[in-house]
């Protein structure tokens, strides 16, 4: 069950006047329309990226490549109020297009402004079936506000849900923007993108020389020690990496476990700058416990370091053994939603049962996170409380 701190799903009454009508497409009279039955759900995939990183380069490049989906692309406009109206350059077969159209092979393509997820399931709606949604967000968005719409929306029994983030870099200009200081002591875009993505594409590789390409992918990779890094000219990348990731579901239970395994905490690179950390507690936690657990650090940001500072997790992933459920549970975090969900994969034998978890975000601390999960387990309430100062509040 997704767990959130507020309201996230005050919808805008008037999401369907930002979705121009569709062009009109014949359906054949008497055709039932094709409606995606239960279990049937559409996934999208984020495709994000500072300006001009090349996000519609690889949208492109899927729609060229794959002949067996049917994919609505998306170009979106979220949380830009009433931005100029972005013109749009999908093409196919070499045509532009603008706001609604039909691509070739059956795939559509629309420009949705602020609330879009209405207009998605308008769109879904009025053309029934598809098989794929790849929605393109602006350079400058906060792609972990868009997954948390997909997010909330598919637990209010959507027929869509998020696949996974992909986040496209510009070898050229990457370095920059990620190691700039934003003088407010605001987390960079460009920072943030990273943070949230399961897939980094590292583009335009053929512009900049192997050494500025070590350079960037350490610095992506002291951001997150999660994600898969790809390296790419004109987004080319191999369809498996980046579609069907389920990276947000149970059903990545099975490979979340080795995937898990794998990450490796980071060092940061700048004062304040995010990194992933990750620790492994064996042993059984109590539910309400990890609940408080989380909680604390999502919702009340109460929790510290060692400086006094507040811990902020961007992204949170992992899989836990609860006490009496026999399932591993996959915990999934981004910014202050979370969920724990339960997968298909049960526990071998109770005497290996483990937690591993990661975070990523800024001003972390893996002993004091450990030691606060290790509470979670041995149900030592007090320990997880001391850390936490009631009056004083994170920003
Ligand atoms: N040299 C080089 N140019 C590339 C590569 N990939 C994309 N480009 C070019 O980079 C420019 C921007 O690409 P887009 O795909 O439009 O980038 P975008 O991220 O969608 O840009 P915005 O939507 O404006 O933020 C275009 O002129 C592309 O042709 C690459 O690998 N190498
Ligand atoms: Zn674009």
């Amino acid at each position: 069950m997704l767990q959130t701190a507020g309201a996230q799903d005050e919808e805008e009454e008037h999401a369907e006047e930002d979705c121009p009508e569709l062009v009109p497409i014949e359906t054949k009279q008497g055709e039932e329309e094709e409606k995606p039955g239960p279990g049937a759900k559409i996934p999208v995939t984020i495709i994000t990226g500072y300006l001009g990183a090349g996000k519609t380069t690889l949208l492109n490049y899927i729609l060229t490549e794959q002949h067996s989906k049917k994919i609505a692309v998306i170009l979106n406009e979220f949380g830009e109020g009433s931005a100029v109206e972005k013109s749009l350059a999908i093409s196919q077969g070499g045509e532009l297009y603008e706001e609604w159209l039909e691509l070739g092979n059956g795939c559509l393509c629309c420009s949705v402004k602020d609330n879009g997820l209405r207009a998605i399931e308008n769109l879904m709606q009025k053309k029934g079936k598809f098989d794929y949604i790849l929605l393109e967000t602006t350079g400058l968005a906060d792609p972990g506000a868009v997954a948390s719409m997909f997010w909330v929306d598919a637990e209010l029994g959507s027929d869509i849900y998020l696949d996974g983030i992909i986040t496209v870099v510009d070898s050229k200009y990457g370095l920059k923007h990620l190691t700039e200081e934003k003088p407010d002591g605001l987390i960079s875009e460009a920072t943030r993108q990273v943070a949230l993505a399961d897939i980094i594409l590292i583009n335009k590789t053929d512009l900049i020389s192997e050494e500025e390409l070590n350079k960037l992918r350490a610095i992506i990779r002291s951001i997150n020690g999660l994600g898969k890094i790809l390296e790419t000219q004109r987004s080319r990348v191999d369809l498996s990496n980046v579609l069907d990731l389920h990276a947000f579901d149970s059903l990545s239970g099975i490979s979340l476990q080795k995937k898990l395994q794998h990450v490796s905490a980071t060092q940061s690179h700048l004062d304040q700058s995010i990194v992933t950390i990750t620790f492994e507690v064996p042993g059984n936690s109590k539910e309400d416990s990890l609940n408080i657990f989380i909680q604390n650090l999502l919702w009340e940001k109460n929790v510290r370091n060692k400086d006094n500072r507040c811990m902020e997790v961007i992204r949170l992933k992992g899989l836990v053994s609860i006490k009496d459920k026999p399932q591993q549970v996959i915990v999934q975090g981004v910014h202050e939603l979370y969920d724990l969900e339960e997968t298909p994969v049960s526990w071998e034998d109770d005497a290996e049962r483990t937690n591993r978890l990661v975070f990523i975000g800024r001003n972390l601390d893996k002993n004091i996170l450990k030691q606060l999960f290790i509470a979670t387990v041995t149900e030592t309430e007090k320990q997880w409380t001391t850390q936490f100062k009631e009056d004083q509040v994170c920003p």
